[in-house]
């Protein structure tokens, strides 16, 4: 189904990230996985096989983006979808009146650096190349998605500095879809409720187990396949641009 289409997915050596690649992969699709040095990239690299290349990055770090394009064209030609899932979640109280302690501003500074930044970043550096493609009897040059969180909408105690940058990505998607539009690019946002992927496995076990239960249908975590599977739906179907889309079971998170 995408056949010869070139992507770039961050943070895709683990999670939602990683069934990211599979998917695009299982359709024929050539990947660059762009993740940090200490991941397991060019081990996922090398278990995906020769339609995928390892380039360690740190998304907020503009040489590292454009070291991954340039191996892009240099292994694949071109570029038609970018996918942003590199993201950390970080949780605190805004003062801790026991420990009488406010929350630590580097770490505030750290999750908007990259998880918002950081997707600003890729999206500035992609959308150079995508926009060399030649356009498609729609006019469209390729896609880009980035991942927010229902975090943006309904975070709970403790996710003042997540939710921000998550609302930060929802918040750029329309303008830079208005922006990108002249050139046939669309941007898309999907926001996930909760998936079972090593970021949720930082919970401890009993507060995994009430988020899924507040989960109304199904009453489960998502699998990271099932992300995938609306990657491909966004990048199939030429309509969806400008766009959130949460894919959360209906949830809506309790404080
Ligand atoms: C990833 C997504 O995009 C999807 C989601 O959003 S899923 C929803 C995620 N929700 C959250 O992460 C909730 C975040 N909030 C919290 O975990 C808590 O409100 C809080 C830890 C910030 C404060 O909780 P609290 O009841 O006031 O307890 P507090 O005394 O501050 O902390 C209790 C202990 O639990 C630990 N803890 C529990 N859950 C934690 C978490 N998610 N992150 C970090 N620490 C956690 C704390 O480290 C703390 O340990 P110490 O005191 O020994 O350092
Ligand atoms: N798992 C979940 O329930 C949800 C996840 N999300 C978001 O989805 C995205 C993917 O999350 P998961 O797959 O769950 O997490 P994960 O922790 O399994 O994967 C995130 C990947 O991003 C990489 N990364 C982190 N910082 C980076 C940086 N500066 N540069 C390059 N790569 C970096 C990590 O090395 C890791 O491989 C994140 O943006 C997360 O906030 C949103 C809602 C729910």
């Amino acid at each position: 189904m995408f056949k010869g289409l070139v992507g770039i997915v961050t943070g895709g050596a683990s999670g939602l990230g990683k069934a990211t690649v599979e998917q695009l992969l299982k359709q024929g699709g050539r990947v660059v996985i762009c993740d940090l040095p200490s991941s397991p990239g060019a081990d996922v690299a090398k278990q995906f096989g020769n339609d995928t290349a390892f380039v360690p990055v740190d998304v907020t770090s503009e040489q590292d983006i454009r070291n991954a394009l340039q191996t892009t064209v240099d292994k694949f030609g071109r570029l038609d979808v970018a996918v942003n899932c590199a993201g950390i979640a970080t949780a605190s109280r805004i003062y801790n009146f026991k420990k009488e302690q406010p929350f630590d501003l580097k770490s505030f500074q750290k999750t908007i650096e990259v998880n918002l930044v950081g997707t600003f970043n890729v999206i500035r550096l992609v959308a150079g190349l995508i926009g060399k493609n030649a356009p498609n009897a729609d006019g469209q040059r390729g896609v880009i998605i980035n991942t927010a969180s229902i975090a943006a909408f309904d975070g709970q105690i403790g996710q003042a500095a997540y939710s921000a940058s998550k609302a930060g990505v929802v918040g750029m998607t329309l303008p830079v879809a208005r922006d990108l539009a002249k050139q046939g690019i669309r941007v898309v946002t999907i926001a996930p409720g909760l998936f079972r992927t090593p970021m949720m496995d930082q919970l401890p076990e009993p507060a995994i187990k009430q988020l899924e239960s507040s989960v109304p249908f199904p009453s489960r975590l998502g699998q990271p396949e099932e992300y995938a599977l609306l990657v491909q739906s966004i990048i199939q179907n030429p309509m969806i641009n400008g766009e959130t889309i949460r894919l959360d079971g209906s949830l809506r998170m309790q404080p």
